[in-house]
């Protein structure tokens, strides 16, 4: 037989690594052998993961293939509040770094078989001796598996420098455990014939490696060894520059959004003229009524009004959108403030936007005119006032959940 694997022998060994991480979400993650950065590529979508590291030692290779970890458009335009930061290094796992210690997970897939004897004294030492992460995946090929494949007579790979049956991988691992304090468990994947998956094994040998203890600190000297060729931060809305970038941008698009609607509905369109015949009994009973009627839509913008205001010489309309109309309208806005007053000391000093005098809505401008051209009955237009009898306003602690 020729054994083919669906999906391909490779995808299923990043696939075991993969649901490892879903089950125990480690936060801090290195793939030594990242090679064509392929797993990592599969790790950065897992959540838990906030510092995602790849070594290799060519370069070359890392170079190539590292923009496939960099953040796509849906990353900046709709940031999270997880929170990834991926470094790729050159480097050889015959070396120490300390940027790479403190970690949850180290993964090596398919490396170790690439390694002369002496290196791989210098890889258990480097990686269980040095690096000392909680966990560790190592795979590498089955030799008895071997004899399936047709034609073989060597190694799977030019570049291999042995392939291990089973004991001779269990062996290794128990050394290794013993030396640095480690448990290991041995699975594989890739599955022969039914009838023959007990003599030759799995195609690929995993060993899942767990720390016994936490040594205590040594005092050793810091070495630096590996060098840097790719790092990225990915953006996060527990930044504080993102996170404002985000709500303000949100803030006022929607804002916009209910002011054209309302002008629409209340003009046909036209800025001037608008109605000034809204009670206060209509408008305070509107916004309470959208308060009571939680779900957002066409609707919300029944409690909106106008008011006017002079800005540097030139007398400006403005549409009053209460920020907890803007929370139902949106509630995106609402889940990323968290509450009323939390989005009224947000917006407080932005100067994208403009506040009633209580803070409780947005003024948003209509349109300009010119102090000459201000029709005398329009002097007694509404002031953005009203906005604090709304019942809302005068209860700003109140939960989102409940109001809208
Ligand atoms: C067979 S590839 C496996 C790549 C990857 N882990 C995967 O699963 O697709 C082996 C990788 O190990 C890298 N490698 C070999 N010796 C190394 C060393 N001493 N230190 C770091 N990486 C090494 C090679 O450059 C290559 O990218
Ligand atoms: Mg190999």
């Amino acid at each position: 037989m020729n054994p083919i694997f669906t999906p391909s022998l490779h995808s299923q060994r990043h696939q075991f690594v993969v649901d490892f991480v879903r089950k125990n979400k480690p936060r801090k993650v290195a793939d030594l052998g990242c090679g064509e950065c392929r797993l990592l590529k599969q790790l950065k979508f897992q959540r838990s993961i906030e510092l995602l590291v790849g070594v290799d030692i060519n370069g070359a290779k890392i170079k190539k293939n590292m923009l496939r970890l960099a953040p796509l458009s849906t990353d900046y335009l709709q940031p999270t509040f997880d929170q990834l930061h991926i470094d790729l290094y050159q480097g050889s796992v015959t070396q120490r770094d300390a940027r790479l210690t403190g970690f949850d997970l180290v993964t090596s897939i398919e490396l170790i078989e690439h390694l002369i004897l002496p290196d791989l004294e210098l890889f258990s030492s480097v990686v269980f001796g040095y690096m000392r992460p909680a966990n560790v995946i190592i795979s590498t090929p089955n030799s008895e598996f071997n004899k399936l494949f047709p034609g073989l007579t060597g190694f799977r790979h030019s570049d291999h420098k042995f392939e291990w049956n089973r004991s001779e991988f269990r062996s290794w691992a128990l050394k290794v455990c013993l030396d640095y304090g480690y448990e290991a468990e041995f699975t594989g994947v890739g599955e022969a014939p039914q009838e023959l998956q007990e003599s030759v094994g799995f195609c690929s040998q995993i060993g899942v490696f767990r720390r016994m203890n936490v040594l205590p600190n040594r005092f050793e000297e810091e070495v630096f060894f590996y060098t840097l060729v790719y790092s990225v931060n990915y953006p996060t809305l527990c930044d504080n520059n993102t996170f404002i970038e985000v709500l303000l941008s949100e803030v006022v698009y929607r804002a916009e959004q209910m002011k054209n609607s309302w002008m629409e509905k209340t003009t046909g369109g036209t800025n001037w003229g608008l109605p000034h015949s809204q009670t206060e009994q209509q408008k305070r009973s509107a916004c309470t009524e959208r308060l009571d009627c939680p779900g957002g839509g066409e609707e919300l913008t029944e409690s909106l009004w106008t008011t006017k205001q002079e800005e540097s010489g030139t007398l400006n309309r403005f549409v009053v959108v209460p920020l907890a109309a803007l929370c139902s309208f949106c509630p995106k806005i609402a889940e990323l403030s968290g509450s009323l007053s939390n989005l009224r000391r947000l917006l407080m000093d932005q100067p994208q936007v403009k506040l009633s005098q209580d803070g409780f809505s947005l003024l948003v401008k209509c349109e300009e005119q010119e102090p000459e051209q201000i029709d005398s009955d329009e002097e007694e237009d509404e002031e953005d006032a009203p906005a604090v009898q709304c019942s809302h306003q005068t209860e700003p602690e109140e939960d989102w959940e409940a109001n809208i």
